[in-house]
């Protein structure tokens, strides 16, 4: 079964509300994203009951340690079978390449390594923070066609960056090293802590292979519709 496009990140602390969301997609299979707070809190078991119910799953860790201590990492969270995962690119080429070596290791004979992004700056950052507080100079998108560069030097599958970011990353690395793009929202939402923005649809126009969409479905009156809305202005968006 292929992926789906539309990643939704499960940004909660308790396992009964993760059900709740689900129970209103009946049985779709869907490509969830699990992240720190999930996963803090809900550990293997929830990946193992996601998993057995057919659905995909993005393991958003976003490593970043020395490169042994990340290459040891990857090898145990391989053997979760998720289909994505990830690590900043901050962490440099060394300990990327590790990540991708312990990723190898760690997956069982017969089973398909996940996808391995890397993230660029975060969407939550705006240029003047990254110049300001990070003292990294230059413009954002110089430094995410860069972080993106010695990701794909490092051999790994993509990043995870804003959608404004796609087509020079893409121009950069070829059209085939994917792009994960957080930092989504329906016309009308909260921007919340989110700093590079677009809509489904322009996500989609500017060529992101998969978009990360958490409260524009979560905190929706409706998800269900919600969805539907993404799905339809991703289909648009081309
Ligand atoms: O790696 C990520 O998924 C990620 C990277 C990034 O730069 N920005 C970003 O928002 N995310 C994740 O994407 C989700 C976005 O959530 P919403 O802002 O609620 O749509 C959150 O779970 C973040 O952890």
């Amino acid at each position: 079964m292929s992926m789906s496009p539309i990643i939704i990140a499960l940004d909660y602390s308790e396992e009964a509300l993760v059900w709740d969301l689900l129970n209103k997609f009946d049985d779709e299979k869907l490509f969830l994203k699990v992240g720190m707070e999930l996963y803090y809190s809900c550990g293997n078991a929830l990946l193992s009951k996601l998993k057995e119910k057919g659905h995909h799953i993005f393991l958003d860790l976003k490593l970043h340690d020395i490169p042994n201590t990340v290459g040891r990492a990857m090898q145990s969270l391989a053997r979760l079978d998720v289909d994505m995962i990830n690590v900043h690119a901050a962490g440099g080429k060394l300990m990327m390449e590790r990540a991708l070596e312990g990723l190898d290791k760690g997956t069982a004979v017969g089973k398909d390594r996940p996808i391995c992004t890397a993230v660029t700056q975060l969407t939550s950052t705006s240029e003047q923070v990254m110049q300001e507080q990070l003292r990294i100079a230059g413009n954002i998108e110089e430094i995410v066609v860069h972080y993106a560069k010695i990701t794909k030097d490092s051999g790994l599958d993509g990043v995870v960056s804003s959608p404004l970011e796609v087509p020079l990353v893409k121009e950069a690395c070829g059209a085939a090293f994917l792009t994960v793009t957080p930092g989504i929202r329906l016309l009308g939402d909260a921007r919340d802590d989110q700093q590079r923005i677009t809509t489904p649809k322009q996500a989609r126009g500017l060529g992101s292979d998969y978009i990360v969409v958490g409260r524009s479905i979560t905190a929706s009156s409706n998800p269900q519709q919600a969805l539907q809305t993404i799905k339809t202005e991703w289909s648009e968006g081309v």
